[in-house]
């Protein structure tokens, strides 16, 4: 099923501008985005090869539509039949994050991917119930620090990733694919530094298990995870239950799956590598796991 992220943040807090950078960025990702108008998305920057009802498919792979509230179920259906790897949907700077997510987890085909919240972090003290949209987020980007010369602190429990210019790293939402070797020119972005980019100081450790993983002390693991660590994805084992595993910020989701080993990789800033691993190897089972054990992950399982 395809992940489906939500974008959200009061007026003018930088989500167009985190969005473009995600555009640019994701490779040969296959994006699919909901905005609320076109002229908000700088199509300019990519060639629209077609046109087809109120969606735009980019050269790079992204499909743009636009909708208001009534037409997103249908717009979400239309777009869970297309071949994408990721949906992102950019609520309008008043949309009630809440009332969309619901909308996510009830619409056929996709799978919700997280809520993605976008704080100014000069003009944050003028959003009407941030507290209230900060507890829904998972990961709380805190852009325009170049704005400021000392950190807010955001009265949240999700993680809060401090950028300039909505700079974050796409493989934090998403699964970004390499580029599509195809015809395309090489452009000034291929040739920029990506050591200068947010990507450059994070950390991703992996870990790997070919025995079981007790499901309470991994499940443990997850809810006590550090802060920094933004990301994680892959495959854990249970024993007699596989499942695929994606964390953004603060946000689990689990599927089945047939991949029988545990196979992790986590990405974060200022995590600690060798405590994460000891972390995570002493959560590998010593015996037999029981029906009993597997509850503590089977309520966390989505099914499609
Ligand atoms: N200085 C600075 N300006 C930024 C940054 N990010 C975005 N901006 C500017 O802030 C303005 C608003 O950015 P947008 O990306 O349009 O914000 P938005 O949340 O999509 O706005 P609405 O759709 O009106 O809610 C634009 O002029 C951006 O160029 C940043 O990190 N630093």
């Amino acid at each position: 099923m395809i992940p489906v992220v939500v974008l959200a943040g009061f007026l003018g807090s930088g989500k167009t501008t985190l969005l473009n950078h995600l555009l640019r960025t994701s490779g040969g990702t296959r994006i699919g985005v909901v905005v609320n108008d076109f002229g908000r998305i700088n199509i300019d920057a990519f060639a629209v090869s077609a046109q087809v009802d109120s969606m735009v498919s980019l050269s790079n792979g992204c499909l743009c539509c636009a909708v208001d509230g009534t037409e997103l179920d249908a717009m979400l259906e239309k777009l869970a039949a297309a071949d994408l790897d990721v949906i992102v949907i950019e609520a309008s700077g008043l949309a009630e994050p809440s009332t969309l997510v619901r909308m996510v987890l009830q619409a056929p085909g996709v799978t919700y991917g997280g809520l993605i919240y976008v704080v100014d972090a000069v003009e944050f003290g003028a959003v009407p119930h941030l507290d209230r949209d900060l507890a829904l987020a998972d990961l709380v980007v805190l852009n325009k620090v170049d704005r400021v010369s000392a950190l807010p602190s955001l009265p949240c429990e999700a993680p809060v990733l401090p950028v300039s210019y909505g700079r974050i790293d796409p493989a934090l939402l998403f699964e970004v694919r390499p580029p599509d070797m195809g015809p395309r020119q090489l452009s000034f972005d291929d040739l920029d530094d990506h050591s200068t980019h947010a990507h450059a100081s994070y950390d991703s450790v992996s870990f790997e298990s070919s025995d079981p993983m007790h499901p309470k002390l991994f499940m443990d693991f997850v809810r006590a995870r550090p802060e920094g660590l933004f990301r994680a994805k892959g495959f854990v084992n249970f024993g007699t239950l596989s499942l695929s595993m994606h964390t953004v910020g603060g946000f689990v989701s689990f599927e089945e799956t047939d991949h029988a080993r545990t196979e992790l990789v986590l990405i974060g800033t200022g995590i600690d590598a060798d405590s994460l691993t000891d972390w995570l190897m002493a959560c590998v089972a010593d015996g037999p796991i029981s029906d009993q054990d597997l509850l503590y992950v089977q309520r966390y399982l989505r099914r499609s």
